[in-house]
C-alpha cells in the first residue's frame, strides 16, 4: 500500500512537471505570433477596411488625460479705459458769436504790415505821387488785386483833397470807411444751415476745395459753431481717396457728439455723401456737413466728379451751401481755384483760412469780387474753435490794429 501512494504522488509530481514546462511555451507562441497589418498605419486604408483604430490598440482612458488647472487669476480689467468708453466726455463748443472778436487779436499780429504800413503813409504830411505809388502797392501785395487797389486809391485821393488827411486820427477814420465799403458790407453772409422743416429734410453744406486748403478742419470746426447752437449734425465723410481723411473728421466729430457716415476707402464718394443725407432725413437732423476731398482745379476727371457728387446729393432736394475753402496763404493762385470751382458747383460762401498766418488780407475783398459770392468765414488758427464768421467791420478793425 505504501508503494501504491508513493507511486501516486510521484505520477502527479510528473504530470505537474511537464505541465509547468509546456504551457508557458505555447503562450510564448502566441505572444510571439506576428500583429495583424493595420490599415491606414501598415498599409493605405481601402474599402471595407475598418476606420476606427485596432481594438487591441493601446488606449488613454478619460483619467490619463491631464486637464488644465482651473483658472484661479481674475483678468485684469483696465477700468479707465473702460470708463473712457462708457462715458466719452463730449465738448461744449464756444458760441460762434463775437468769436471775430476774441481773434481780432490774430488779425492784428498777420496783418499790421498792412494796416500799419497804410496808416503811415496817409498820415504823411505830403500825400506826394510817391507816397500813393507807395499806397499802391502795400494793397498791390496785400493781394487786394489790380482793380480795387485802383478803385481804393482813387476814392483816398479824392478825399484827402477835399476832407485833407493830416491828422493821424481822421486818416484812420477815412481809411477804415473805404476799407469797409470795399469790402461790402451789404453782402449776404448767412450761412443756410436751416433745416427745411416743411419739406422734412436736412439743410445740406457742401465743402469743396484743392488739397490741404483746410476743408476737414473747417467741417470739423463749423460743426462745432452749429452744435453750440444746439443743432443736430451728421458729418458725411465723401473724402473717400484717403482712410485718414474719414479718421479725421469722425475724430472731429466724436468729440461734440456728432455722428460720421463713412465709405469703404477707394469707393464712391457720391454714394457716401448720397447715404448720408438720406441717414440725416430719417434721422432728422438740422444740417449734413459734406467733406470732399481735395483736388485740383486743373484736374478734368476730378473736378467732373465734384459736379457728379452734387447732382447726387440733390436727388434728395437742393444742396443748400456749397462753401469754398481757400488757403489765404496761396494767393493769387487762389483766385484760379475760385473761378474754376466756381464753374463746376457753384459757390455760395468762401471760407478763407490761414489768415493767421499771412499779411495777404486784400484776399478777402479779390476773391469777393472773382466770384461774386461773399467770404462767409474766415480760419484764424488750428484751435478748434478758430473759425469766425466774417464781419467786414471786425475785419478791417482787426487789419488797422
Ligand atoms: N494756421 C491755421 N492752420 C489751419 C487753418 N485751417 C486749417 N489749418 C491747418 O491746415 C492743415 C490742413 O488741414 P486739413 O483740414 O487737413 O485740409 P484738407 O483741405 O482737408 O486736406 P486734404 O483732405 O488733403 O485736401 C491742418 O494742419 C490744419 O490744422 C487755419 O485757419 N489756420
Amino acid at each position: 500500500m505504501e508503494y501504491v501512494v508513493i507511486a501516486v504522488v510521484v505520477a502527479v509530481l510528473l504530470v505537474a512537471a511537464v505541465l509547468a514546462f509546456v504551457v508557458p511555451r505555447r503562450r510564448g507562441r502566441i505572444k510571439e505570433r506576428p500583429e495583424k497589418p493595420r490599415p491606414g498605419v501598415d498599409y493605405p486604408p481601402g474599402v471595407g477596411d475598418d476606420a476606427t483604430p485596432a481594438v487591441d490598440e493601446q488606449r488613454r482612458t478619460v483619467s490619463d488625460v491631464t486637464l488644465p488647472e482651473p483658472a484661479t487669476v481674475e483678468p485684469e480689467v483696465d477700468q479707465q479705459a473702460v470708463d473712457e468708453i462708457v462715458a466719452v466726455p463730449v465738448e461744449r463748443p464756444e458760441p460762434a458769436a463775437g468769436r471775430l472778436t476774441r481773434l481780432r487779436a490774430r488779425l492784428a499780429q498777420s496783418q499790421s504790415t498792412l494796416g500799419r504800413g497804410l496808416l503811415g503813409l496817409l498820415s504823411r504830411e505830403r500825400l506826394d505821387e510817391d507816397t500813393w505809388e507807395e499806397i499802391e502797392d502795400t494793397l498791390l501785395t496785400a493781394d487786394l488785386g489790380v482793380t480795387p487797389t485802383q478803385e481804393l486809391v482813387e476814392r483816398l485821393r479824392t478825399r484827402s483833397r477835399v476832407e485833407g488827411l493830416t491828422d493821424p486820427g481822421q486818416a484812420r477814420a477815412v481809411l477804415r470807411e473805404e476799407l469797409i465799403t470795399l469790402v461790402d458790407p451789404s453782402l449776404d453772409r448767412s450761412l443756410r444751415t436751416d433745416r427745411h422743416v416743411a419739406e422734412n429734410r436736412p439743410a445740406v453744406v457742401l465743402v469743396v476745395g484743392v488739397n490741404g486748403t483746410g476743408k476737414t478742419t473747417t467741417v470739423g470746426k463749423l460743426a462745432r459753431v452749429l452744435v453750440a447752437e444746439d443743432r443736430d449734425v451728421l458729418l458725411a465723410a465723401a473724402d473717400t481717396f484717403r482712410a485718414a481723411a474719414a479718421d479725421q473728421l469722425t475724430t472731429w466729430g466724436d468729440r461734440v457728439g456728432v455722428p460720421t457716415v463713412r465709405g469703404p476707402e477707394g469707393g464712391d464718394p457720391g454714394s457716401v455723401a448720397f447715404e448720408a443725407v438720406k441717414a440725416g432725413i430719417e434721422q432728422e437732423v438740422d444740417t449734413v456737413l459734406v467733406d470732399t476731398a481735395g483736388r485740383l482745379q486743373t484736374k478734368v476727371g476730378l473736378m467732373d466728379e465734384l459736379g457728379k457728387i452734387k447732382r447726387v446729393v440733390e436727388k434728395h432736394g437742393p444742396v443748400d451751401e456749397v462753401l469754398l475753402v481757400l488757403d489765404a496763404t496761396t494767393g493769387q493762385n487762389g483766385m484760379m481755384q475760385a473761378r474754376v470751382f466756381g464753374e463746376v458747383v457753384d459757390v455760395t460762401g468762401v471760407v478763407l483760412t490761414k489768415l493767421d498766418g499771412t499779411a495777404k488780407g486784400g484776399i478777402v475783398v479779390a476773391v469777393q469780387r472773382e466770384l461774386g459770392v461773399p467770404v462767409k468765414l474766415v480760419g484764424l488758427g488750428e484751435g478748434a474753435d478758430d473759425l469766425a464768421p466774417f464781419d467786414p467791420e471786425e475785419f478791417v478793425d482787426g487789419i488797422l490794429g
